[in-house]
């Protein structure tokens, strides 16, 4: 047994399945996780001494790459001061003009600890602005482990068989209404079928939680007309694609509005951050300006506010950081194409922008029913295939893969030897 295969079983001594999140403990890929050590630029290095080209960057945050000497530098300075004060600061209020300015269609900003906290007090607010108390989220989109978001959810909860989570009581999950993504006719079936109930439609603008699957052209101009006409709220979960599609995220992207929006991963720099924003009439129902309620000890934590006020910094003074990610997104696209090509392997990549997923089918993938109908097994023979070559993926299929700032053309064209090799043995 290596060091991380020792750790492992201490871990699950200890931790329900050796881990603190379900999707790290492997499951889906059948073998033991690394345990990692370190991580710098574009690499993971692994308690056995092993170093791999990461393509998880910490689920999406790591956006400049591991280690960025200037958000570094940033939380250096300011655990200096104090790790936490549960008192307002500067860097609040600094960090909420800054995405008010990236981000369109945002007046105010609340600030949370995790992507699942950041939905959760945005549907509440939702419900409470409305009146209505139903929602409509889309099978396979995954919104964090809140109870009424736990229903045909996607990411692990997908991968490890469980998508409408045990332990949710039916109340909680009742008025969580499901959809399917790219076929706004379900939608609108929902919103009739439920007329003046709907409180909001939260979607993923591009769904990366079942590998990654891109709105169909007019799926979110679809879903603005859908909720103008029936009176509900349009939500736009951008955990994932939130300062990584483009500075002001999907609605930049795609050129579409909506009411409220979650944020997560990038904007913590790597710290646990969430956010939810919309427009001042909106936030201004969120107490103690009106009558939902939504508090947090550690919210706005000082240490982790320095930290996603130096990357969102960063960002807006170097947007050709966007040039880069998603030109080196089509580039791997276009690379593992012409590999599918020449090997025959049967395999399909999604990509959008820096966001990429491989599915093990023949046919192309533009909803859930093809993204689960891809061959996990064969996924999970890639993955570790890639991993054995030293290349880090998603270890399961209903993951996407992330690619930062540190990724050069080396580490591409490494990923593409190494994935030729394995194209070769599926
Ligand atoms: C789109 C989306 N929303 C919400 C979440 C929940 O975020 P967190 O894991 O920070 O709670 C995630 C990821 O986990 C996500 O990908
Ligand atoms: N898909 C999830 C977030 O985007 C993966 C992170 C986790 O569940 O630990």
């Amino acid at each position: 047994m290596d060091i991380s295969e020792q750790l492992f079983e201490r871990a699950k001594r200890v931790l329900p399945g050796g881990v603190n999140s379900p999707v790290r403990a492997y499951r889906a890929v059948g073998m033991a996780p690394r345990f990692i050590t370190r991580a710098d630029g574009a690499y993971i290095y692994d308690e056995d001494g092993k170093r791999y080209i990461d393509y998880v960057c910490s689920w999406g945050p790591m956006i400049l790459g591991h280690n960025h000497p200037v958000i570094r530098e940033a939380v250096e300075r300011a655990v200096k001061d104090g790790l936490s004060f549960g008192a307002p600061t500067r860097r609040e209020v600094e960090i909420a003009e800054l995405m008010i300015g990236m981000v369109p269609n945002i007046e105010m900003v609340r600030m949370v600890n995790s992507g699942t906290e950041a939905v959760m007090s945005a549907l509440r607010l939702a419900r409470g602005a409305t009146g209505r108390d139903k929602l409509i989220k889309f099978e396979g989109c995954y919104h964090g482990h809140s109870d009424c978001m736990l229903v045909n959810a996607g990411s692990s909860a997908l991968a490890g068989g469980h998508p409408s989570s045990a332990g949710v009581p039916v109340g909680a999950a009742r008025d969580t209404l499901t959809a399917q993504f790219n076929d706004l006719a379900s939608v609108e079936a929902l919103l009739e079928q439920n007329p003046g109930q709907v409180a909001a439609v939260i979607v993923e603008p591009v769904a990366a939680n079942m590998g990654v699957v891109g709105p169909a052209p007019g799926f979110l101009e679809g879903l603005r007309a859908l909720c103008d006409k029936h009176g509900s709220l349009l939500i736009f979960d951008e955990v994932i694609t939130g300062f990584r599609l483009a500075p002001g995220g999907a609605q930049a992207y795609f050129g579409v509005r909506a009411d409220l929006v979650t944020f997560g991963k990038i904007i913590g720099g790597g710290m646990p951050v969430g956010a939810y924003c919309g427009s001042r009439a909106l936030l201004e129902q969120v107490a103690p300006c009106g009558p939902v309620y939504q508090a947090g000890t550690l919210s706005g934590n000082p240490v982790a506010m320095a930290a996603g006020l130096a990357q969102l910094t960063y960002l807006r003074e170097h947007p050709e950081v966007y040039e880069h990610i998603n030109a080196k997104g089509a580039a791997l696209v276009e690379g593992l194409r012409q590999l599918v090509k020449r090997t025959g392997a049967p395999v399909v990549i999604n990509q959008l922008g820096s966001l990429l997923a491989p599915f093990f089918t023949p046919t192309a993938v533009t909803t859930f029913t093809d993204a689960k109908g891809s061959d996990v097994a064969k996924y999970a023979r890639y993955f570790q295939g890639m991993l054995e070559r030293g290349v880090a993926l998603a270890p399961a299929q209903f993951e996407a893969m992330f690619i930062s700032e540190a990724h050069t053309q080396a580490e591409l064209d490494a990923t593409l030897a190494a994935a030729e090799a394995v194209f070769q043995t599926l």
